[in-house]
């Protein structure tokens, strides 16, 4: 009998690893399988691409989400369903602060519920946290490796290029929170829901008040400290599932 597969992510349960490292971007698989070893590619279908290897004797698969929390919980959902345990984000956000800089890495206590998917889950007052041990074990990680980082909390948003974006962020700065990306959120609350560990390690692509557009594209072109953050937050994020796996929190 054939195995059933999620209807998007396209795994099944004889390709699931009790963890996975969740980049938005498809294209961050490639960077993320770079410290993998015995890679294999399960399926890159929508915006799913999924591989799964080993990082230092843990069996870790790594899954792209897509932009937003509507495509983020599609993954969780059917990653929980085929026996992943705990989920680390590893994406990239514009800093909400203008001492930030380019490729510092935010491990996210909490979120601010701005996207539309985590509402139609649960009512706005629920927490958007992530799992206290693997934020821990996180905060752990950053710390031996030496890179430069923050903990605090995000906002993660539906919205882009809407016409009051500055305002928002200007709004959302002043009131303490880091960073925005438009997937933690609903990862966190998901995850908490359905009983997933979740946490979240984003690397600033553009410092606050730089231009967006600026940022993303310099950022896609792959040089700068942006793209030594998302190695960074790769590392973070692997070395924080080895340290959960051995019960270090
Ligand atoms: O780089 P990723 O992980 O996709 O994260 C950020 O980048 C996208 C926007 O450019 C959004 O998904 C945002 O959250
Ligand atoms: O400013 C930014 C950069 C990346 N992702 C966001 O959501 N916002």
């Amino acid at each position: 009998m054939s195995e059933e597969l999620g209807a998007h992510i396209r795994c099944g349960r004889r390709d699931a690893a009790p963890y996975a490292i969740l980049p938005g971007d498809p294209g961050r698989i490639d960077h993320i399988a770079r410290h993998l070893n015995d890679v294999r590619e399960i399926a890159y279908n929508r915006e799913f691409r999924s591989i799964r290897g080993t990082y230092q004797g843990i069996e870790v698969m790594a899954v792209s989400t897509g932009i937003g929390g509507a495509s983020t919980v599609i993954a969780v959902e059917e990653l929980h369903k085929i026996g992943v345990k705990a989920m680390i984000r590893v994406g990239s956000c514009g800093a909400l602060q203008s001492d930030i800089r380019l490729g510092e890495l935010i491990l996210v206590s909490g979120a601010v519920r701005d996207d539309g998917a985590s509402k139609t889950y649960v009512e706005g007052i629920y927490p958007a946290i992530p799992d206290t041990g693997l934020l821990f074990c996180a905060r752990e990680a950053a710390k031996e490796r030496g890179y430069r980082h923050r903990i605090g909390p995000a906002r993660s948003h539906d919205s882009f290029y809407t016409d009051r974006e500055n305002e928002i962020d200007h709004y959302w700065s002043g009131r303490g929170v880091l960073g925005s990306d438009m997937e933690t959120a609903a990862l966190f609350v998901v995850g908490a829901l359905r009983g997933v560990m979740t946490a979240s390690i984003l690397n600033t692509v553009v410092t606050y008040e730089g231009d967006l557009e600026e940022g993303i594209n310099e950022y896609v072109g792959g040089e700068q400290e942006a793209a030594l953050g998302e190695e960074r937050e790769i590392l973070v994020a692997l070395d924080a599932l080895k340290k959960f796996d051995k019960g270090v929190f």
